[in-house]
């Protein structure tokens, strides 16, 4: 993906009128997030619009009948005039309370439908596009920025309707006595247009390139903060380097802002300064004219009344322009996100969907075949796996040995469709595994990763997450927490299956390091897969729980495929086939005692652990 190329175009005509070129998009976003708030919030603001003028016509209105009704001794002229005058004001707010109160709730309505859409994306992307970095400088500017920014944009956008409806009204006033005066107003704000602009435009380049500097920032405050890093920053005396790498880029953000904020103050002195001369010399100008006898003074009061409201909308239209620039630049990088993932998800599913008509939609899994599959993580110029062949059937189970970074966990990554460039070709039942739609495999595979998800949650999510469709299911619960040697865990809680645990919420009960596992564990149990894949599950378990895991997930693949990445060949040994992995290659594959026989690296491996378990007891 290209990375924008908006923040490189300059401030000219063209792209200002390029930036309205997303309103169609914006507008559609508007209208499906509430299209009655959209709606109202609409009509308050033309009826808003239309006010002031009319109040300065009732005020002209009122002076002028004051002076036409002295010494004549009727009042009910001028009370009606003030009549009219008090009512307009009291539309006036009674429409900004409702407005208000449509605009809360419409802004939520706003950030709430972008988020979705956001988070509806990233659900639908693959995982080399998650592990890229631009792409994360990406989804972090759409989450940041860009899910209010529309909202912005709607309000500018208002406000430059209402600017152009009092502007007109208002500038009609004076039109009709002095049209040069008009239209002077009207131009002032201009001239600083592009003044503005250009710093909006500087404004947004440095939040484009603080993206990643704001990621290390987070992080780090992570670091600061979370209970999983809590421990390690305490002991190895971290805080202190943490912090001082946090404050070290928040400096770098405050000299920008700093610079920034002296630039823009500079130039709204600088703006505020003319415009002041220009209207000071409009308005002495007015009040000349009133001392000549050439206005009467209701006229007077409407016209210096116009000149300000007539600047003042002038203006405010420039800032909203200006400003729609700035948040078009914003919005997207939003759009890019969302159109990007749209891109990646359409090449993925095509790829799926041409033979998609052959699968049946409910196939077991029955055999996995490797035929020569090399694969290379997505910017990386070496080969995690290379010339990778095995076959396997149902009711067999694979053990993946080797050294760490041997490529382990990438093959069964590649089983899982998480990566689908690679070469060679997997097949699933004789089809190739990209014939399936991740829909289908992915009910038919129950797995634990290595990095598995400890969620700060129920005990029911946390196993329930594992076939979502059973969640209430207490029997099925049950039963995948049984098959994980978590039988007696629930009576042990507070709440039963809807012990909140973790120590993150309120009232969490914490697991051991084993506890957590064998739930993970559970969890991949809770399906009714066809093949089982567990990547290092026994990590955090003592031998006596790791051989009853084993002998449980024995019990369970019986007639599936089960596929596990273990460093403890005491449990390896009764796998039907082991597969040995060395620099991403394949060293050696047979059954424990066709590689003790051979007596190689398997052999080397086995005999090392054995006797280490031996020389510890
Ligand atoms: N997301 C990734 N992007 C780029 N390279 C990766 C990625 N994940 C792993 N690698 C690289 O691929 C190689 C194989 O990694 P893999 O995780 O498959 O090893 P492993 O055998 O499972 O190791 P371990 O026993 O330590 O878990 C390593 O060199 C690693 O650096």
């Amino acid at each position: 993906m290209q990375a924008s190329t908006q923040s490189e175009k300059p401030v000219s005509l063209k792209n200002i009128v390029f930036a309205f070129s997303y309103w169609p998009r914006i507008f559609k976003i508007l209208w499906n997030a509430n299209s009655l708030h959209f709606l109202l919030i609409l009509i308050f603001n033309i009826t808003r619009g239309v006010i002031p003028a009319l109040l300065l016509l009732a005020s002209q209105s009122i002076v002028n009948t004051i002076v036409k009704m002295q010494g004549t001794g009727s009042f009910f002229p001028i009370a009606s005039a003030v009549a009219v005058f008090v009512g307009l004001t009291l539309l006036n707010e009674i429409i900004t309370i409702f407005e208000t109160h449509s605009k809360s709730i419409y802004q939520t309505y706003i950030s709430n439908f972008v988020n979705v859409e956001i988070f509806k994306k990233v659900g639908s992307m693959s995982l080399a596009n998650f592990e890229n970095a631009y792409i994360q400088d990406q989804l972090q500017r759409s989450q940041q920025e860009a899910n209010y920014r529309p909202y912005e944009i709607f309000e500018q956008i208002l406000g430059i309707l209402t600017g152009f409806v009092t502007l007109f009204s208002s500038a009609a006033i004076l039109i009709t006595w002095n049209w040069i005066i008009a239209l002077t107003l009207g131009l002032i704000p201009v001239l600083f247009f592009f003044a503005y602009l250009h710093l909006g435009k500087k404004e947004f380049l440095i939040y484009y390139s603080r993206i990643p500097r704001h990621r290390k920032a987070w992080y780090l405050t992570f670091l600061l903060t979370r209970d999983s890093s809590f421990k390690e920053a305490k002991l190895n005396q971290l805080h202190t380097h943490f912090l001082s790498e946090y404050q070290s880029i928040i400096s770098g953000f405050l000299k920008e802002d700093k610079i920034l904020a002296n630039k823009r103050t500079g130039i709204s002195l600088f703006s505020q300064l003319i415009s002041n001369i220009l209207i000071s010399t409009i308005i002495m100008y007015i009040a000349y004219s009133a001392f000549a006898g050439k206005i009467n003074i209701g006229n007077f009061v409407a016209y210096i009344s116009a000149v300000t409201l007539t600047f003042t909308n002038s203006q405010n239209i420039v800032f909203n322009i200006v400003d729609i620039c700035k948040n078009n630049l914003y919005v997207e990088q939003l759009f890019n996100f969302l159109d990007y993932s749209r891109e990646a998800n359409i090449t993925e599913s095509a790829k799926h969907s041409k033979s998609n008509k052959k699968i049946a939609s409910n196939q077991k899994i029955r055999s996995i075949e490797f035929r020569s599959v090399s694969f290379r993580y997505p910017g990386t110029d070496f080969y995690a796996l290379k010339g990778i062949s095995f076959e396997l059937e149902q009711g067999e189970t694979l053990a993946i040995v080797g050294k760490n970074g041997s490529g382990k966990s990438t093959l069964v990554k590649l089983i899982t469709l998480l990566y689908s460039d690679y070469e060679g070709d997997i097949l699933i039942n004789g089809e190739n595994i990209k014939s399936f739609t991740e829909n289908q495999l992915y009910k038919e595979i129950g797995m634990v990763f290595q990095d598995f998800v400890h969620y700060e949650m129920s005990l029911r999510n946390n196993v329930g997450f594992g076939d979502i469709k059973n969640i209430e299911n207490d029997f099925e619960i049950n039963r995948a927490l049984e098959n994980a040697g978590l039988a007696s865990l629930t009576c042990q809680l507070p709440h039963y299956l809807d012990t909140q645990l973790g120590k993150y919420f309120q009232d969490g009960y914490q697991l051991s390091g084993g506890q957590w596992q064998r739930i993970a564990i559970s969890r991949a149990f809770m399906r009714d897969a066809s093949l089982y894949i567990l990547d290092e599950p026994s990590a955090a378990l003592d031998p006596e729980a790791e051989k009853d895991i084993f002998k449980r997930f024995n019990n369970l693949v019986n007639d599936r495929i089960g596929i596990f990445i273990s460093h403890r060949y005491t449990t390896i040994r009764y796998a039907h086939k082991i597969l040995v992995l060395d620099g991403g290659k394949i060293a050696e594959m047979g059954t424990h005692q066709e590689l003790m026989e051979k007596d190689e690296i398997y052999a080397e491996l086995y005999n090392m652990q054995i006797e280490q378990f031996q020389t510890a007891h």
